[in-house]
């Protein structure tokens, strides 16, 4: 047997597959997807098998493998073949997408451990071998793989009848919680009989025993410890004794750590749809049924409930006996979406999201492998969740940016969930309410699928947007951030009892330290970029490099002692309103305030029961959010994110102020919303006031189409960094050049720059940048290729040079 090998370098030399013999202990476990260890030159390497074959091409002789890492395979062949198709498409290596793929467990150093579930089994099965073998209730894996001791075969049909399993354990965390169980010994007479003999001794014992007695026969096979204890109110202590006695007798139970199990669950059944719900599920669930790969656009304005369409649909292909897999742009922003659909579908749900732990995270990935989760709801690279029989992909908030990877492989969750939906010939739903111009566009021009909500739930208009102008205040002499206006409604608001929520849009903004005196920033000494004034421990810190140094006495310039600190920032917003309401009641919700694990929320529940009056905080208050007591939106600064150095700031803009506008008016209430801006009468402005999405989108598509723009064109970004500014600038001229000379006469393709990057120097790096835009993608491919396979030599020369397909972030 021959199998083919990904290994794990980076690198342009082996960045291709490498056959090798597999010697005959190990043929029967091998399997595609699992990491085997491999002689190459004069070291020993981790690889991946991609492929199994009896034959192969390479006419030298073939080195045998060395090592089998994995029983279990945690990608399928379908995700072989997409890791192919992606690597090739983002001009990445194979082997940094086969990463990507994998749960972080993977990637951390740990070791293999066989736990034995059935001593009795266990030492049945490997009779034959009992001489050479030692262990304990473990069994170290390398004993059984590495050094051969049992055939491969043994091992596989051992883990099949559950006898053994494999662990992989991370330093010295334990992987698989345990907890421990309670089992009677004793039957129901005679534990009565000891009852009765006890009379007033042990009366502590005694309670225990009456407690089982009376519950019989509850409980009986075996419970949770700590949950008798409670129960039956007595101690550990006592637990203890009656296990010395050698009536009860203590187990230890595997169980799955639950990342939802401090979260109250009431469950829910599928709603009547309301018409326009009813269209879109129907077309949706027609293409599942016929299993049809069809990509529908849900438009669907806040409030809509587009929600119970994704959860209508999720059922409708459990029910076939598919999978479904729901994208949500951050879990820890969207806890009212995760318990919708944990309240809805009791069981089989695994919710991936980066702040569970690793070892929980690797539990719900084994809930996924062995099919015990059939709905996976998570953010971006849940996307690879190894489902063998997918239905239906649902991308929720399909225009967040957050979908795509910000490094290396920079993929966008959406190109990969419309490969997999073609692959399971299934449909992918994209929904939104702002969907992002690409998709839009699409579905304009047919591609898609546009399925349009425009009522709400509610039945209830959009709420009222008002625009003001905060040109015309006179702002100088109001020493704080709040317009008349506001301030009257959010007084108004406090009186009625309703709630309030502000935005403070913090995209492109931070507040630094200026002299008064010489008008100088202070500045990070490795970046071009202003230092970032932080309140909480009153430090000046670099946004880009996590420099960080004390707030000088002195300007370092003039020696002045005016020294101010300019910006505006949440807990300075929180402050005025302090001032101005001392009475109410304020939660801020920044990246201060939910550093904590759990702690989004907490602040978002405090509020939901109605425990604040108003929930201050940026753009991550802006989107899901379901509170029908809110009943005005305020937009502190509307503009910040409008001034930065990228052509989607419009778009970007716009749709951060019709997610927040989209937050009030949801419920029984009637909502309003106040956008407080320097730049009243910009389209974005306007737009936003009428909640058109429709309008913007035209009159954006025609600013694209006069710029070059996606989705006329497609981009590339290309840069350079390096410590060093001469070498930096050379290699993005040389690059230019290169796609110049091979490209010159085509109007097809546009080349912009080189430029500075919008910070020109981060942490000491010079970043130099290149934009292609272009019609066709065959036009760059073999340049971009040729980048890619330099790039390693391009390293060792202190130069880093990366390919970003379709950008999102300006760095
Ligand atoms: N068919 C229905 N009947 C009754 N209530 C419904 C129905 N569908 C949805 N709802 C309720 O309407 C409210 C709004 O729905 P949902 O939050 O799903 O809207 P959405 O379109 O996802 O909004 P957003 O884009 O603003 O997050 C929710 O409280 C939801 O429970
Ligand atoms: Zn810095
Ligand atoms: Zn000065």
């Amino acid at each position: 047997m021959i199998v083919q090998v990904i290994v794990d370098i980076p690198a342009a030399q082996v960045n291709r597959t490498f056959d090798y013999q597999v010697p005959a202990k190990w043929q029967s476990i091998i399997q595609l997807g699992i990491r085997v260890q491999v002689p190459f030159g004069r070291r020993q390497l981790l690889g991946f098998v991609v492929g199994m074959d009896d034959t192969t091409l390479f006419s030298g002789e073939l080195k045998e493998i060395t090592g089998v890492l994995d029983y279990v395979s945690f990608l399928n062949p379908e995700l072989i073949e997409l890791s192919e198709y992606l690597a090739g498409n983002l001009h990445a290596f194979r082997i940094s997408v086969l990463q990507a793929m994998l749960p972080n467990m993977l990637k951390v150093k740990y070791e293999n451990i066989f736990i034995i579930n059935d001593l009795q089994k266990f030492q049945t099965m490997t009779l034959e071998f009992a001489e050479q073998l030692m262990y304990g209730p473990e069994i170290e894996f390398q004993k059984l793989t590495l050094e051969a001791i049992l055939p491969g075969q043994l091992i596989k049909e051992m883990i099949q009848a559950e006898v053994i399993e494999l662990e992989y354990r991370v330093l010295n965390q334990t992987t698989h919680k345990k907890i421990p169980y309670l089992k009677p010994l004793l039957n129901f007479e005679d534990m009565q009989a000891i009852v009765e003999k006890q009379g007033k001794r042990s009366p502590k014992q005694v309670q225990l025993l009456t407690y089982y007695l009376a519950n019989y026969p509850l409980m009986w096979e075996e419970a949770p410890l700590n949950e008798v204890a409670k129960r039956s109110g007595v101690s550990t202590a006592t637990i203890k004794s009656v296990i010395d006695k050698g009536w009860f007798e203590r187990q230890e139970r595997q169980v799955y750590r639950d990342p939802l199990a401090n979260q109250e669950r009431h469950s829910t059944t599928a709603r009547a749809l309301l018409p326009e719900q009813a269209i879109a599920f129907n077309a949706v669930k027609d293409a599942i049924t016929a299993e049809r790969n069809e990509t529908f656009l849900l438009e669907g304005v806040t409030g809509s409930g587009k929600t119970e369409v994704y959860l209508q649909l999720m059922a409708h292909a459990r029910q076939r006996g598919e999978a479904a897999i729901l994208l949500v742009p951050e879990i820890s922003l969207t806890p009212q979406m995760v318990a919708r659909v944990t309240e809805r579908f009791s069981t089989g749900v695994a919710v991936l999201h980066s702040g569970l732990s690793t070892s929980e995270k690797y539990d719900e990935w084994r809930r996924i492998i062995k099919g015990e989760a059939t709905i996976v709801v998570g953010a971006r690279s849940s996307v690879f969740a190894p489902l063998d029989k997918l239905g239906l992909i649902i991308i929720d908030e399909e225009h967040e940016t957050t979908y795509k990877q910000a490094d290396n492989p920079r993929y966008h969750a959406r190109d990969v969930a419309l490969w997999r939906c073609q692959y399971h010939q299934c449909p992918l739903v994209l929904g939104s309410a702002t969907p992002s111009l690409e998709t839009r566009s699409r579905a304009e021009v047919g591609r898609y699928t546009l399925l349009k909500m425009e009522a709400r739930v509610n039945q209830a208009p959009l709420p009222p947007v008002e625009i003001i102008d905060m040109t015309q205040m006179a702002v100088r002499e109001t020493s704080n951030e709040f317009s008349p206006l506001l301030k009257e409604k959010i007084r108004d608001r406090l009186e009625k009892k309703e709630q309030i929520v502000l935005l403070l849009n913090r995209r492109g903004y931070a507040s630094y330290l200026l002299c008064r005196e010489c008008g100088y920033v202070l500045e990070c000494p490795r970046c071009d970029i202003s230092l970032t004034y932080h309140k909480h421990d009153h430090k000046m810190k670099c946004h880009y490099c996590d420099f960080q140094q004390n707030i000088p006495r002195n300007c370092p310039q003039c020696q002045s002692t005016h020294l101010r600190t300019f910006g505006l920032g949440t807990q300075k917003v929180a402050e005025t309103l302090e001032e101005l309401y001392p009475d109410a009641r304020v939660i801020r919700m920044d990246n201060d305030t939910t550093r904590r694990k759990g702690q989004h929320e907490k602040l978002l529940k405090q509020f939901a029961e109605e425990k604040a009056d108003i929930l201050l905080g940026t753009q991550m208050i802006a989107k899901g959010l379901d509170f029908e007591k809110v009943t005005l939106v305020g937009v502190i600064n509307a503009d910040t994110s409008l001034n930065l150095p990228d052509f989607r700031a419009g778009e970007k803009t716009f749709q951060l102020l019709t997610q927040v506008a989209g937050r009030t008016g949801r419920g029984r209430f009637a909502g309003e919303v106040l956008i407080q801006t320097y730049n009243p009468e910009h389209y974005v402005m306007q737009f936003a006031k009428q909640h058109d999405y429709e309008k913007f989108f035209y009159y954006e598509m025609k600013r694209r189409h006069i710029g070059n723009y996606p989705p006329y064109f497609y981009t590339t970004l290309i840069s350079v960094s390096s410590k060093n500014l001469a070498n930096a600038q050379e290699k993005i001229y040389e690059i230019k050049a290169n796609i110049y000379n091979q490209q010159s006469s085509n109007s097809d393709l546009l080349i912009l720059g080189p430029s500075k990057g919008p910070v020109a120097r981060i942490n000491e790096y010079y970043h130099f940048q290149l934009m292609l835009k272009y019609k066709n993608k065959k036009l760059v491919q073999s340049q971009l290729n040729e980048i890619l396979t330099a790039s390693q030599q391009d390293l060792q020369q202190g130069l880093r040079v990366s390919i970003d397909h379709e950008p999102l972030y300006f760095i």
